[in-house]
């Protein structure tokens, strides 16, 4: 990936980064980078991600995944949440075709929506997917039984279509050895959400043929960019950029991806900056958006409403295109002379002006085109950047201890145990305005 960051300049937008504060940003950069190069070095919780390019066994998962495939596949469903969904939705969201197996993540739990997913499927040609690093994931779990139970119900043995990928103990992992499954091991040291560069993201990517090797390389070749200095490293470049706006007041992070095939990575991005520095009452709150749809919906609050935000652009140089027909209606005739492809990039390059003209912080990340190669990069890339920002923000990048208040207020209602949690929901505040 490449990154400018010429409109997050102070010359350009408030809040804004003068030339003075990036140089000694830099400096802290320099310091982070030692920090990180040292947990690669030793392997440690969370640092151990950057090494996946290095340690993922491609051989493996495509092994693993040939065990529950074959021609006549039509589908695969992965039953996994946040990290242990998120990942691999965004591979397969990006590169699946026509001629793909369909990619659909169960991840949520949902009751109508899951029985209308599971009706509408060929449970006969369909590989089930169910990844969870711990394994006790309530909804990855209760949607597993459901499934199970409709391949089941259907006749179907699900033995023979299911591969799972969680750690080396708890229920999944009993469930492996029970029934002799294909399996894959969660990366040690590598939090679901920096995990899309592993078996975790890659077992649907196998299944729906895509070539694991090339997202590794794209991933390597981002590596090899990880120096001291945000001058030329473009996954520091954004992390820090993205820290410094923070600090000076964009508190908001809209990533606007100008490809319907990125929808879902600024999901997968949104998990990773939100969970990964929303710590401590720090971090970037991170916005799903969408170019151009979003022009129509959010850019007059990215141009004009709180200076609250930094607007991400991703951009692919390359596409399949199509021919805007010739049309007889004058006021249309500049569509006519134009594809939509070049529509879209005059769109993302006006949308892109239109903020700087107004003063508002933006950046952009450019890949070459949406393929394995460049996806592999742009989620490396994101990931460091992220490493990075964590490092400068000083909090614990690798952890997310408030989620779990939650987690056990939900086993405590359904008397999954005792938990205080689950009392404290019983004593909630109301005020209630009925029709
Ligand atoms: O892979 P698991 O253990 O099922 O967890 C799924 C997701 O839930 C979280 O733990 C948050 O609840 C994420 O960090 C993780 O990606």
């Amino acid at each position: 990936m490449n990154v400018d960051i010429g409109n997050a300049l102070a010359s350009v937008a408030s809040p804004g980064i003068s030339r003075e504060a990036l140089e000694s940003i830099d400096d802290q950069v320099a310091v982070a980078h030692e920090r990180i190069e040292a947990g690669m070095d030793a392997g440690e919780h969370g640092y151990e991600a950057l090494n996946l390019p290095e340690r993922t066994d491609t051989d493996e998962i495509r092994l693993a995944a040939d065990r529950v495939t074959g021609p006549e596949t039509s589908a695969i469903i992965t039953v996994g949440i946040g990290g242990s969904a998120l990942g691999a939705a965004t591979i397969t969201d990006a590169l699946n075709g026509a001629d793909d197996p369909e990619a659909i993540y169960l991840d949520n739990v949902d009751p109508e929506w899951l029985t209308s997913e599971l009706a509408r499927l060929d449970l006969e040609t369909t590989v089930v997917n169910v990844v969870s690093r711990s394994g006790t994931t309530a909804e990855t779990l209760a949607n597993f039984l459901v499934v199970r139970e409709a391949f089941e119900s259907a006749g179907v043995d699900w033995t023979e279509r299911t591969i799972v990928t969680t750690g080396e103990s708890g229920p999944l992992r009993d469930l492996v050895d029970r029934h002799d499954l294909p399996s894959l091991e969660v990366p040690d040291g590598v939090p679901g959400r920096f995990s899309a560069l592993s078996a975790v993201g890659m077992v649907a990517a196998a299944v729906c043929g895509h070539d694991l090797d090339a997202l590794l390389e794209g991933a390597a070749a981002e590596a090899e960019t990880l120096t001291g200095s945000l001058f030329e490293c473009p996954a520091y470049a954004y992390g820090a950029t993205a820290y410094a706006l923070d600090a000076r007041g964009a508190g908001i992070n809209a990533m606007m991806p100008y490809a319907e095939s990125l929808e879902t990575y600024a999901e997968w991005f949104a998990q990773l900056w939100a969970e990964s520095l929303g710590k401590d009452d720090l971090g970037q709150t991170p916005v799903r958006a969408l170019g151009a749809t979003d022009q129509h919906s959010q850019l007059q609050l990215y141009r004009a409403g709180p200076r609250d935000k930094l607007v991400t652009f991703v951009s692919a140089e390359e596409g399949a295109d199509r021919e805007i027909p010739d049309t007889d209606v004058d006021d249309l005739a500049y569509l006519g002379d134009a594809t939509l492809g070049e529509l879209l990039d005059a769109e993302f390059e006006a949308t892109e002006a239109s903020l700087a003209a107004a003063g508002r912080p933006n950046v952009r990340v450019e890949i070459e085109r949406v393929d394995e190669f460049e996806l592999g990069g742009l989620l490396y890339g994101m990931e460091a950047a992220c490493v990075l920002a964590g490092e400068l923000y000083g909090v614990n990048t690798f952890e997310q201890p408030a989620v779990e208040w939650a987690k056990k207020a939900t086993r405590g209602l359904l008397g999954g145990g005792e938990f205080e949690e689950a009392e404290a929901v019983a004593e909630k505040t109301e005020l209630r305005i009925e029709r």
